[in-house]
């Protein structure tokens, strides 16, 4: 998938302008020249090279740290607004966008990180394992004290095998400890620290079906939690028509890894676009590109990074954006605030998972 071809000139062949700005960010791993060690490629970019022409990024940090240093008019096109008591940066040419730089403290990044591991995957949410798996319970759990699941029955075998609903069988999945597995009995295992970092997608209250790009009401599900949708209600503010309130009613939450990206999409499943889709970051920083009602429009990029909150609503709402680009390691993730409240014990693993991981929470309102 990546790798083979310059950025520019893969960039160019691309027919609309959303995928040219997708190849241009995306991350390029270092060729690997036949037979030979893996060089770094020219003007590439890549994990390290920091060659990369990322300088027409909107950066919403400096330019609010350049406006509390008194200098910097901001850019042509961007807007600086008190809306409701948020200090918040919008587009002039994109209605219904907000940016709220800094939305969250530390401590809230780091409880809906741990959360986004813990809970958000605990069924009846479903995520994108459950269609391998089944229902996984206490992934994260199981992963911090190194078990392993483990395919246990046999498809023939009556008494082990479940039912699915549509009356086939299926195997069941638990997890085990290393000692417990007897090598020549199990057919199919998987540590759970590698289903961890398998994790790219789970789905809180109204679960969305991906097959048919919709909301099934008809499967089980919680309502979203209480904590999380007090946060939509009061981040939704400055983006929901006067006099109304916000009702969170589904979430998907996105995990990065360093070489995933979300391709360009417009999420068009929820009934009343007037209210805002609430779209929280954590962890590594990324680039966000936000374009026009069709891929031909030239989007906009922006850095995002953890704490930070957009709004999508109204016209902003029918428009094209995507995540071509995660930033992991030291120098480029800008996490190194969250170190120090998730160096105890405890957190060990979750800390190692979101120095090379990004995490999206968006909110929505389905109905
Ligand atoms: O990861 C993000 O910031 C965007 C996620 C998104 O657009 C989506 O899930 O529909
Ligand atoms: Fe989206």
């Amino acid at each position: 998938m990546y790798g083979d071809t310059e950025p520019a000139a893969a960039a160019a062949a691309e027919p609309t302008a959303f995928r040219r700005a997708e190849k241009q960010y995306k991350l390029y791993k270092p060729l690997k020249p036949k037979g030979g060690r893996a060089r770094s490629k020219p003007g590439g970019g890549g994990g390290g090279g920091g060659l990369e022409d990322l300088s027409a990024v909107v950066d919403f940090h400096a330019l609010l740290a350049a406006a509390a240093g008194g200098g910097g008019e901001l850019p042509a096109g961007i807007g600086r607004r008190d809306v409701a008591g948020f200090d918040l940066f919008c587009f002039l040419d994109r209605p219904g966008f907000y940016f709220i730089p800094g939305a969250l403290s530390i401590e809230e990044q780091c409880y809906w990180i741990r959360e986004s591991l813990k809970t958000f995957p605990q069924p009846p949410n479903r995520t994108n394992l459950t269609a391998l798996y089944g229902p996984i319970f206490d992934l994260l759990t199981a992963a911090k004290s190194g078990k392993i699941l483990v395919e246990v029955g046999n498809p023939n075998d009556q008494e082990r095998s479940e039912q699915n609903s549509d009356g086939r069988k299926s195997n069941s999945f638990k997890f085990l400890e290393d000692t417990e597995i007897h090598k020549g009995e199990v057919c199919r295992s998987t540590a759970a620290t590698t289903l961890v970092r398998k994790l790219r997608w789970s789905t809180l209250g109204l679960q969305f079906d991906w097959s048919k790009r919709n909301y099934d009401v008809s499967l089980p599900h919680n309502k979203i939690p209480d904590l999380l949708s007090a946060l939509a209600k009061k981040m939704a503010i400055p983006a929901m028509p006067s006099g109304e309130e916000f009702k969170p009613e589904a979430a998907i939450v996105n995990y990065y890894g360093p070489s995933d990206m979300l391709g360009g999409h417009v999420d068009d499943m929820e009934a009343d676009w007037s209210k805002p889709i609430v779209s929280i970051s954590l962890g590594c920083k990324c680039i966000f590109l936000l374009g026009g009602k069709t891929r031909d429009e030239v989007p906009t990029a922006m850095f995002l990074r953890s704490g930070d909150i957009v709004l999508m609503a109204g016209e902003a709402r029918e428009c094209f954006h995507g995540v071509p680009r995660i930033f992991t390691g030291s120098d480029q993730a800008e996490i190194s605030a969250l170190v120090p409240q998730l160096s105890a014990e405890d957190d060990s693993f979750i800390l190692n998972y979101i120095q090379n991981s990004r995490i999206n929470i968006n909110i929505r309102q389905v109905y």
